[in-house]
Formats: structure tokens, C-alpha cells, sequence
């Protein structure tokens, strides 16, 4: 099924299109009619103040999460009307990803890789890549239980990639990972998007977006502030200088903690 919110023949569709996304828990408006579009190609960083909205607005571009109203379309296919079409082309990392942690490393993606269907032989090769780049070569064999927080966020990105999707939908994926393991997976992304992959991603380091992303989107409240290409937000300055702007709050209020100073005492 082609979605509605598809563009013209000529056009290749964005790789993801949100339209009009919205979310309620109870009272509290979570995602509050978030229209976004992702071309092609391109490594876009989603960002926000703790809760914006972010990980809702991904839960419902994914499929996780029903939205109250809005669409959500994947290289042309609505992800809700046409969840399968739309999910072959996606590989997700979830916030707080709960895994089958009884399995190991190895068997967790192998179960990955048969459950897109791929063939044995494409599972097996792929996954020692995966855990070879990803540093958990040697530890494929512990079960998932064992893992750190990071070897966790690895294991999950691992099983993202592993059917070669077209779009990576990354929430916070250099959360809890170290610094060598960040640059190989800043390399595995690059080396995604060059090859006409594309990467939608949310962080809080907004060095981290800046030297990764080519676009941006600033959410607060659950609606776009901002969006465009990464020079396009910033407007000259800096992407935290400019995010602060944005979202118009200031660093913490350090006067409101007399109790805290040590010299009080
Ligand atoms: N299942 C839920 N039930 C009730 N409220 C929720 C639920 N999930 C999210 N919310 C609320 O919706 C709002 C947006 O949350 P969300 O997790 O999407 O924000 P976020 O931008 O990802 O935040 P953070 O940067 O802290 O991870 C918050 O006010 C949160 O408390």
C-alpha cells in the first residue's frame, strides 16, 4: 500500500514523513500534532528538553506506539496501515529496549536475523561483522542478562542493522556506550548514509549531533520549534547555544541551592 502522503511520481519519497502526529497519556499532551520530513541521505538528529516528546514521537514513528491521530510513513508506506512494508525497511533501536536476555549476544541476533526472514548462511556472516565492529566478539556467548549498559545498547543496534534496512530509527544510541565504541558506531552510520541509507536519530550531546547530523529537528512540549539542515538551526551559532534559545530555558538556577554550598555549614 502507497500512502496518501506520498510524493509526486518523480520525487523519491522522504524516508520518513510524520504528519500531523499527536499523543495524549491522560492530561498530559505528549506529542502535539508533530509534522516532520526525513529526506533521503540523510543523518537527521532529533532533539529536545527531557520530555519534549522525543521518545513518544519515535515510539509512533516505529510502530510501538499508536498514535491518537496523525500518520507516520516510511519511504512511502504508512507504518500504521501497512505495518509490514513499512517495518522491512526501518531497523529500530527503542528506548529502554527490552531484550530476550536469557540469550546471548550471538543467539539474540541470530534470532534477529531469522526473524526478518534472512537466509542462514546471510545471518551467520553478517552477525560476526556486527560483533566484530561493535567490540562484542568476545563476549557473544555471554547471555544478554550479563551485559553492561552499554554492551546492552550494542547488542540492540546490532539487531537494528542486521536485515540492512534502508531507514535506522536510533533513540539515544551512544547513550552508555564508551568512546571507542562510540566512533565505531559514528563510522558504521557515516559509512550507512553514504551508501544512501538514512539515520534518524535523538541525543542529548549536542556536540555528538553537530559533528554527526547533517539536519535537525528541536522539539519542546511536544511540538517542532525548529527544523532544517544543521546550519539552518544553528543560524551561526552554536547548536547547544542555539537549542538553549530555542527551548528558552537557562542553565540550572545554582543561586536556589543555598543548602548545597559547602561554606553554608
Ligand atoms: N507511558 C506514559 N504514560 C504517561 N506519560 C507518559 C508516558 N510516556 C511518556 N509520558 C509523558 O510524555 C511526555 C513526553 O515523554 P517522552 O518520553 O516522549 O519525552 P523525551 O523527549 O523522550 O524525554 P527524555 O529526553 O527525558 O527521554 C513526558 O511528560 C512524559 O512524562
Amino acid at each position: 500500500m502507497t500512502s496518501a502522503h506520498a510524493q509526486p511520481a518523480s520525487a523519491p519519497p522522504p524516508a520518513l514523513e510524520l504528519v500531523q502526529l499527536a499523543k495524549r497519556f491522560g492530561q498530559k499532551v505528549a506529542v502535539d500534532g508533530l509534522s516532520l520530513s526525513v529526506p533521503q541521505g540523510s543523518m537527521f538528529g532529533l532533539v529536545g528538553p527531557n520530555g519534549a516528546g522525543k521518545t513518544t514521537t519515535l515510539s509512533m514513528a516505529t510502530g510501538l506506539l499508536r498514535p491518537d491521530h496523525g500518520a507516520a510513513v516510511v519511504l512511502g508506506h504508512d507504518v500504521w496501515r501497512d505495518p509490514a512494508a513499512a517495518k522491512a525497511r526501518m531497523g529500530v533501536l527503542p528506548d529502554g529496549v527490552h531484550l530476550f536476555d536469557r540469550l546471548t549476544g550471538a543467539e539474540l541476533l541470530r534470532y534477529n536475523g531469522l526473524l526478518r526472514s534472512m537466509p542462514e548462511a546471510d545471518v551467520t556472516a553478517r552477525a560476526a561483522d556486527l560483533l566484530a565492529a561493535l567490540d562484542l566478539a568476545g563476549t557473544a556467548g555471554t547471555a544478554v542478562a550479563d551485559y553492561s549498559a552499554g554492551m546492552r545498547k550494542k547488542i540492540a543496534l546490532a539487531c537494528a542493522l542486521i536485515h540492512a534496512p534502508r531507514l535506522l530509527i536510533l533513540d539515544e544510541p551512544f547513550e552508555a556506550v564508551d568512546p571507542v565504541s562510540g566512533e565505531a558506531i559514528r563510522a558504521i552510520l557515516r559509512d550507512f548514509v553514504a551508501s544512501g541509507g538514512t539515520v534518524v536519530l535523538s541525543s542529548h550531546v549536542m556536540e555528538l549531533v553537530e559533528s554527526l547530523c547533517d539536519r535537525v529537528a528541536v522539539v519542546a512540549d511536544g511540538r517542532l520549534v525548529a527544523t532544517g539542515s544543521l546550519d539552518e538551526v544553528r543560524a551561526g551559532s552554536s547548536l547547544q547555544h542555539r537549542f538553549v534559545e530555542l527551548v528558552g530555558r537557562q542553565s540550572g538556577d545554582a543561586e536556589g541551592l543555598p543548602w548545597l554550598r559547602t561554606s553554608s555549614r
